[in-house]
């Protein structure tokens, strides 16, 4: 065998998406995606060895060789969705400040209240690193479940270095043994404690949660809530600054309640991911493609609030490689990354096609890996599989799991 060993053959099956095809972004439908009919994956030590025609694979890997034979007649393959921002990791519960959105209150006048991130703070405070990581783990098996493989997730609930620290070690040690990749964020500077001057706090984010975050060596991006009544741009550029200064590579939330330049400093700065992005305007999507800055919208939080969505027809427009995350948080209660891709087509004017790329090698950029979101020859075999001939399932049964099994490093995990 060449390479090792046969570990996993997936045959038969109704369509593999390989990824988008050179040069064909933005497109619109099935002539943006290298996809396969009635094709096979087969997979080497983890790794794709063959991708094609089921004859033509199983001539060279015959499935009787293999360690596990998948027979996804009437199924799709697509790349295990990647979910590049979340904020993932908390405890506590807000399902009655949902109950205040549908009456008329706003997310701001709810944090104003000390409400929102606010409330989640005190939770988690009270909360011990062992139930911080048992919540997160149960997050992950859910988007396990729904067919993500690769996952970000955000500290920012703590707003202090000792309770942001207990959050990131609660994310390594979860990390260090669930199958989902995690790939770790700082976000001290998510909002201002109760009672602190802005200025003060990001002080302290700057001298003592950064330097300690950076110590603890679990963080890969420090990310900041760059918004009107937060934290100003000034503001967020000498917290994203001392980040880079200290390793952590920039991510921004950027005009998701206002438009205060959130996007262009995440350009400036050579952030790898501007998120959110509700009120960007065609210069700051310019700006963003200039700097190869990942633009990153979050239906699920517009839907959550009620809010108007993302310009992604403006994005797509621009050929910006736009990238979809779940934003899973407790304002926006969604670990379903197919729902997010439901999102993109309805409210969004995305083709699923579109969406899928979104979901899967565009969101793989926003994290900076460019090895996942495809299912190239020596990628990581990380797939789901669908249960429905083609992709254009995932965002057309919504609110459901259309996801049946899925593979992560060739191996099934669920
Ligand atoms: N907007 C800032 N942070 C989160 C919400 C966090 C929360 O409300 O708990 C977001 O990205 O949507
Ligand atoms: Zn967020």
């Amino acid at each position: 065998m060449p390479g090792g060993e046969l570990q996993t053959v997936v045959h038969d099956a109704s369509e593999v998406v390989v990824g988008k095809r050179d040069g064909a972004w933005p497109g619109e439908g099935s002539e943006l995606l290298e996809t396969y009919e009635d094709a096979a994956v087969a997979v080497v030590d983890g790794e794709i060895a063959a991708v094609g025609p089921t004859d033509e694979v199983l001539r060279e890997y015959p499935a009787e060789n293999a360690e596990e034979a998948y027979d996804a007649t009437g199924q799709a393959v697509v790349p295990g969705f990647v979910d590049p921002h979340t904020h993932a990791v908390f405890a506590g519960d807000r399902s009655d400040e949902f109950e205040a959105k549908l009456k008329g209150k706003t997310y701001q006048e709810i944090l104003a209240d000390g409400g929102g991130i606010l409330r989640t703070v005190r939770a988690v405070r009270e909360a011990t690193e062992r139930e911080l990581a048992a919540n997160l783990r149960e997050h992950l098996d859910a988007m396990l479940a729904y067919g993500t493989t690769t996952v970000e997730v955000k500290s920012g609930y703590g707003l202090d270095a000792e309770s942001e620290l207990k959050l990131l070690s609660a994310v390594e040690t979860v990390a260090a043994d669930h199958v989902v990749d995690v790939v770790p964020t700082f976000m001290g500077a998510h909002a201002v404690p109760e009672g602190q001057d802005t200025d003060d706090y990001v002080d302290d984010v700057v001298d003592e949660q950064i330097p300690a975050a950076a110590e603890q060596g679990v963080a890969e991006y420090c990310d900041v809530f760059c918004e009107e009544g937060v934290f100003s741009v000034e503001q967020s550029r000498r917290v994203l600054e001392a980040g880079r200064d200290h390793g952590l590579t920039p991510k921004v939330h950027a005009e998701e309640l206002a438009h205060i330049g959130g996007t262009k400093l995440a350009a400036d700065v050579a952030a790898t991911s501007a998120d959110h992005l509700l009120h960007s305007t065609r210069e700051d999507v310019d700006a963003l493609v200039d700097a190869d800055v990942v633009p990153v919208v979050l239906p699920g939080t517009a839907f959550g609030l009620g809010a108007e969505y993302a310009d992604a027809a403006e994005m797509l427009d621009a050929g910006a490689p736009v990238a979809v995350a779940t934003d899973f948080n407790p304002n926006c209660h969604s670990r379903s990354m197919g729902f997010a891709q439901s999102l993109c087509c309805v409210e969004m004017g995305m083709t699923p096609a579109q969406a899928l790329v979104a979901a899967t090698e565009h969101a793989a950029m926003a994290l900076d890996r460019p090895t996942k979101g495809r299912l190239d020859e020596g990628a990581p075999a990380d797939m789901a599989i669908v249960d429905a001939p083609s992709h254009v399932h995932v965002p057309y049964q919504f609110g459901e799991n259309v996801v049946d099994a899925v593979f992560k490093d060739g191996a099934r995990v669920a």
